[in-house]
């Protein structure tokens, strides 16, 4: 198994305030990881320890075998790209391709190279037929695709997305978790992706879930294990994703775990 992320014993103070402290987390390459929790559980923070946007008070931070440091941060940071919240904010180019343009020129890319690698992100994220519009012309979940390929075409190993998708209508969620999954088919073991998400829908679509609150780990494995524990997800201010609830709510145990195509086949058999 190759180690995607590794941190061990990780401790960080907001002014002298612990929100970390001996936080341990492994993430394995090739992974889908939701990190979700209540506001204020950590999970933005742990996004900017891992960039090297804050520095760890005490513990290890070990991206591909690269202890994060003073000295090693900008080549940790080249190995992760990120995708924020509000779409409208991340775009400094006049066209698409401008903007997937922009991150390629502070690298050693040849320029007569660019044409080639701005065309191959943005088909990646099936955005190549919008590659002369103006980003303001974009929805949402559009705008959001160009960002993931703006990300992609600098060829990060690891991509976090954190509340990417939380201004976005339920259509451009949906088009960016597909996009999602079609990357993870695509790099398979070369692309371990982390969705920060308040949304339990979305976080069925990972392979892991790691819930955390007040700095902690208070749950970690597939959503079929996580989502099974209504009661825990509950005390720690979190719901069920929808299809469970629904299940839950029609007498299914919570441990009967099924997600959103489980749920219509086992509905259509009670209506025979
Ligand atoms: N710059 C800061 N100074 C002091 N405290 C902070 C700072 N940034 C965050 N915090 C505190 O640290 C805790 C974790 O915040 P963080 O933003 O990591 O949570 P989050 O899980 O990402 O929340 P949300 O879902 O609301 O984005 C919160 O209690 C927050 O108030």
């Amino acid at each position: 198994m190759v180690k995607a992320i590794e941190i061990n014993n990780l401790k960080y103070s907001y002014d002298e305030q612990p929100l970390f402290n001996d936080f341990n987390l492994n993430i394995e390459a090739g992974q889908w990881v939701a990190l979700v929790g209540h506001n204020g559980s950590g999970k933005s923070t742990l996004a900017k320890l891992i960039l090297g946007l804050l520095v760890a008070d005490e513990g290890q931070i070990i991206v591909f075998d690269e202890q994060l440091s003073i000295e090693s941060v900008h080549r940790v940071r080249a190995k992760i790209g990120m995708v924020f919240q509000n779409p409208d904010n991340q775009f400094v180019g006049a066209t698409v391709a401008d903007d997937v343009a922009f991150g390629l020129e502070n690298t050693k890319v040849d320029s007569s190279d660019m044409p080639q690698k701005i065309d191959a992100a943005l088909t990646v994220v099936g955005m190549q037929d919008f590659k002369d519009r103006e980003p303001h012309t974009l929805s949402g979940g559009q705008k959001q695709r160009v960002a993931l390929a703006s990300v992609l075409a600098l060829q990060p190993k690891i991509i976090i997305l954190d509340e990417a998708t939380a201004m976005l209508d339920p259509d451009g969620r949906m088009t960016v978790m597909e996009t999602l999954q079609q990357l993870k088919q695509q790099f398979g073991q070369n692309l371990t992706l982390i969705t920060i998400t308040h949304d339990m829908d979305e976080a069925t679509l990972a392979d892991r879930v790691v819930v955390i609150n007040d700095g902690r780990k208070i749950l970690d494995g597939t959503p079929a294990k996580v989502f099974s524990q209504r009661r825990v997800l509950h005390d720690n201010g979190l719901e069920l994703p929808f299809a469970n609830e629904l299940a839950y709510q029609l007498d299914k145990k919570p441990e009967d775990y099924m997600d959103e195509r489980e749920l219509i086949q086992w509905l259509s058999t009670l209506n025979k």
